[in-house]
């Protein structure tokens, strides 16, 4: 079978008969395979020991993935939240899905998004805000993001990510004084 079928033949409901660490894991095995499906090889041309691309939107675009990944990051946010702030375009498909799970309004910060031209969509000074990625590397997308969303006066209560490649985000966020959350921190075996 392939993913394809497998995919729309599986659940993607929340379900109480499933135990959470075997939801969990189902929808980590999905993401990933998703993911790096149609992702190319960087480091393949010059020699290099070549890592896989994770595509963002490959794995997003994917109600069966997008509906779960919404619900489990929903339940880890934090309480008493006013907003979500996608961090970058390819956080919005994950940023939506969450809002409409939660009820709770966003803001896009896109690769334009300066100082003078704060995310769009309202934010409030004084606002408890979440910064969503879909994917975090190096982290720094994710720091800016949380700069721009201070600098209006929110407190930023957090970055939540689906996926963090374990390529130096939580030091860069550690040093930024940002609690980042990872649902799925990436590893050898999820390639
Ligand atoms: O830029 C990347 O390194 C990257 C690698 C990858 O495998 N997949 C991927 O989506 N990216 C990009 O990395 C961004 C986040 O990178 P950082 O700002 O370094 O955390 C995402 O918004 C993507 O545009």
């Amino acid at each position: 079978m392939s993913l394809d079928q497998e995919l729309a033949a599986g659940y993607d409901e929340i379900t109480v008969f499933l135990p959470p660490g075997l939801r969990l894991g189902e929808l980590r095995a999905d993401l990933f395979a998703a993911g790096y499906r149609a992702a190319p090889q960087r480091g393949a041309a010059s020699g290099e020991a070549s890592v896989p691309d994770l595509d963002p939107y490959a794995f997003q675009t994917r109600p069966t993935i997008l509906r779960r990944l919404a619900a489990i990051l929903a339940e880890r946010l934090p309480d008493r939240l006013d907003r979500l702030v996608a961090a970058s375009a390819s956080a919005v498909p994950l940023t939506t899905a969450v809002a409409l799970h939660t009820g709770l309004p966003f803001a896009v910060a896109g690769e334009t998004t300066t100082s003078e031209s704060p995310p769009l969509g309202d934010i409030h000074r004084g606002e408890r805000i979440a910064v969503l990625a879909a994917l975090t590397v190096s982290g720094d997308t994710a720091v800016r993001t949380a700069a721009l969303v201070q600098a209006q006066g929110a407190e930023v209560c957090g970055v939540f990510t689906a996926v963090d490649r374990t390529q130096g985000a939580s030091g860069l966020l550690d040093g930024a004084e940002l609690d980042l959350h990872v649902l799925f921190p990436e590893g050898s075996a999820d390639r």
